[in-house]
């Protein structure tokens, strides 16, 4: 049986960045990764890359707006092999960047556990046994598959990863879903030149945000043509031959309804992927939501055995799994101090036309903890920078705590809101007053010197 100092199962942001660093420090690594489309991971194979360079394709597509759906549908083929390309290029670095090490070994296989220190790996050809006395799971998530009647075998029915290999653009799409992806594709198909109907079986769009926001992110997505359902109850997706029928209930009305639908895409969420680690055998548990359980140190229930990313549950950003990967080193090699707990809050882009981000609290969160606060609030539209950008939807939001002067928490919809979180999290995160931001010299005409304005 091969021995390694540590074995990796799942090619994924943090397993990548530890493997690497292992090998440097002198190492042997084995990392297991089962499929061949799949190495580096969900990010750059089927999560944020491909989904954002169809996002930046998306922007020139709104040009074609007066065009036929022909012309569209080209441009539509085309941003899709641009996307490709962009992945296979990633994917093909990615691999590279770990097997030419000549202390990582990469095996195309899917990794089970055998016992606490031996991972069986099947290969296409081969079954292998390897052992370490440092294992770590990076398996990440798969999407929610909801129990509609006609799903099974619908070749209508897509999740993002199988929708965003079809070259042809659909003309009708339904979303089930009004969440992260249900939004992102959304906007990107809208763009695009497909007519979309999103499906969201809560009564309200985005509930985590306020209701100011939301009706912003609402009225934005609309103009682009992108028709929202709540409370929807989907019922069926039948396939008719040459299209799919989703039949649903508006469960406020109590009235149902059916719309024809050349794809329709799952999005109800994703959940941690164990199937096939047989974590048993490792005395691994799972919660009862199927994430791994970890403490703050990303130890499992078996101490000498830690989980990364997505498959522990919790926030499912790529970023997230790098910072996984900090925790681990500092309690490998550094003074022990770092925990899941420090890293809040966490900031998140949603990256719909135009983005949608946000950290920390917002005003209904503060409501509810009777918060002595001071909330600012800036159209987007009274910003410089967005008369040359052409795009004026938007609204740029922050929660001040009134005692403090500190920044409790900030949401941007508009252009570049996901660059400019960043320095607002940096704000927070430095335990700055709101007033550095405020009177800071930025650069003009950015977004960032919105700051200027958003927090006089
Ligand atoms: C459509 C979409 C868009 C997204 N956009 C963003 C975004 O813009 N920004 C952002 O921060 N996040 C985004 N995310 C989320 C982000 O992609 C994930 O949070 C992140 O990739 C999770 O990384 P990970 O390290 O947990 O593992 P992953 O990158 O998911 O890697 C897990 C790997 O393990 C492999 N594997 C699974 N089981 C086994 C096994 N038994 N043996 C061997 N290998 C196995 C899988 O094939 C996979 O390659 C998006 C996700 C999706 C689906
Ligand atoms: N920009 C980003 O960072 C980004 C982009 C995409 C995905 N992601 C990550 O991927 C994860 C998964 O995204 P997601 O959008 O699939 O999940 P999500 O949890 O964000 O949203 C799922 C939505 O589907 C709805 N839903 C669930 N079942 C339904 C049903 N049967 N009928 C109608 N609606 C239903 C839910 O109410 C929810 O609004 C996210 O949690 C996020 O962390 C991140």
């Amino acid at each position: 049986m091969k021995e390694f100092d540590a074995i990796i199962i799942g090619f994924g942001k943090g397993g990548k960045t530890l493997a690497a660093d292992l090998a440097k420090r002198g190492w042997t690594v084995a990392m297991i990764e089962r499929s061949d489309k799949m190495y580096g991971g969900t990010c750059i194979n089927i999560g944020c890359i491909p989904t954002k360079a169809l996002v930046y394709q998306a922007k020139f597509a709104t040009r074609l707006k007066d065009s036929s759906f022909e012309e569209k549908a080209e441009f539509y083929r085309q941003a899709i092999a641009i996307k490709e390309d962009v992945t296979g290029t990633l994917r093909n670095k990615n691999f590279h960047n770990l097997a030419d090490d000549p202390n990582i070994t990469v095996y195309t296989g899917t990794g089970s556990f055998v016992s606490p220190e031996v991972v069986a790996v099947q290969m296409k050809n081969e079954r292998m046994e390897l052992k370490s006395k440092h294992i770590f799971i990076n398996t990440g998530a798969e999407t929610v598959i909801p129990a509609i009647e006609g799903i099974e075998n619908n070749p209508f029915v897509y999740t993002s990863t199988s929708i965003m290999e079809v070259t042809g653009l659909p003309r009708e799409l339904v979303i089930v879903g009004g969440g992260y992806v249900g939004l992102e594709f959304a906007s990107i198909y809208a763009s695009f030149g497909s007519r979309v109907t999103v499906l969201e079986g809560f009564p309200e769009l985005i509930p985590r945000e306020d209701r100011d926001i939301a009706e912003e992110v609402k009225k934005a997505l609309e103009k682009k043509g992108i028709v929202f359902r709540v409370g929807a109850k989907v019922q069926s997706i039948v396939n008719t031959g040459n299209k799919a029928s989703v039949k649903f209930m508006d469960t406020r009305a109590n009235v149902a309804f059916s719309l024809e639908a050349d794809a329709v895409l799952l999005a109800t969420g994703r959940r941690p992927y164990t199937t096939g680690l047989n974590l048993e055998a490792a005395g691994v548990k799972i919660d009862d939501r199927g994430a791994i359980i970890v403490d703050e140190h990303l130890r499992t229930t078996q101490p000498a055995i830690r989980a990364i990313g997505d498959v522990k549950g919790g926030l499912q950003f790529t970023y997230i799994s790098l910072d996984d990967y900090r925790i681990i080193r500092e309690d490998l090699f550094g003074n022990k101090e770092r925990d899941q707990n420090d890293r809040l809050p966490v900031s998140y882009s949603v990256f719909i036309d135009p983005p949608l981000a946000r950290i920390g609290i917002n005003e209904d969160d503060a409501r509810k903890q009777n918060l002595d606060i001071i909330i600012k609030k800036l159209p987007v539209a009274a910003i410089p920078r967005v008369k040359i950008l052409g795009e004026t939807n938007g609204l740029f939001k922050v929660i001040i705590d009134k005692k403090t002067n500190k920044i409790l928490g900030c949401t941007l919809f508009g252009p570049e809101a996901s660059e400019v979180i960043n320095l607002v999290a940096l704000a927070m995160k430095a335990d700055l007053d709101y007033t550095f931001l405020r009177d800071f010299i930025y650069t003009h005409p950015s977004m960032s010197e919105s700051m200027n304005q958003l927090l006089s």
